[in-house]
């Protein structure tokens, strides 16, 4: 069975790769596809743009797709970024402007009110119209400096009590073992086995 990714996240990549690694199954991800163009995510929740994702996948490889959607829901901003999380401080996307604007944003906000969470939609899709959502959440605070050096995004600034650490300071095996994706993840599994037969 052969798969595609529909990220250009290098760091979406890297984690799906290993949680897929004992699948027996062969990952392409957006990176391997001449001519790719980015659909634009204009839908309104994680699920929809997840969806136009695979979708859009399917349509150009004819592979079964597997597309994630992904974000920052801080409540002190009112859930934002949210949906925009990737562009949060403008095109074209910038993790490290991203994270400034967001410390920026919340400077005069006391340690009880930064709490915030990550999640992630996953949507497989295959040629022959089918469509499977799962989602994945992970709670947390944001911090008032980064922290660590792993991951990506906004993980050197979002702090996982239940690990003491940032999600920039887990190896890939203990973010994927508690991270909204890994969560979400662990829910395709199934579907994809169900595919394969
Ligand atoms: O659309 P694709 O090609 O998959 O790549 P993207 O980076 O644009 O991905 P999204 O549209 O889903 O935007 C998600 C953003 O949310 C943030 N994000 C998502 N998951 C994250 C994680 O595990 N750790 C840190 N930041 C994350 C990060 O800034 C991402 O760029
Ligand atoms: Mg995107």
């Amino acid at each position: 069975m052969k798969i595609i990714l529909a990220t250009q996240n290098k760091g979406k990549i890297r984690e799906l790769q290993d949680l897929l690694v004992d699948e027996d199954i062969q990952v392409l991800s957006l990176k391997d596809i001449e001519g790719w163009e980015d659909v634009e995510e204009n839908g309104e929740t994680f699920a929809d743009n997840a969806m136009l994702k695979a979708r859009a996948a399917v349509e150009k490889t004819g592979l079964i797709a597997l597309a994630d959607d992904s974000g920052l829901e801080v409540d002190a901003l009112g859930g934002r970024p949210g949906v925009f999380s990737a562009r949060f401080a403008g095109e074209p996307k910038d993790d490290e402007r991203n994270n400034n604007k967001l410390l920026q944003l919340l400077r005069d906000v006391p340690e009880d009110k930064r709490s915030a969470r990550f999640r992630c939609a996953l949507v497989v899709a295959t040629p022959d119209g089918r469509e499977f959502l799962t989602e994945g959440t992970v709670e947390g605070r944001i911090l008032r400096e980064r922290r660590g050096s792993d991951g990506f995004g906004y993980d050197p600034l979002f702090y996982v009590p239940d690990y003491s650490r940032t999600m920039a300071e887990l190896t890939l095996a203990v973010k994927n073992k508690l991270s909204h994706r890994g969560q979400a993840f662990r829910k395709v599994i199934p579907i994809l086995k169900s595919l394969k037969s």
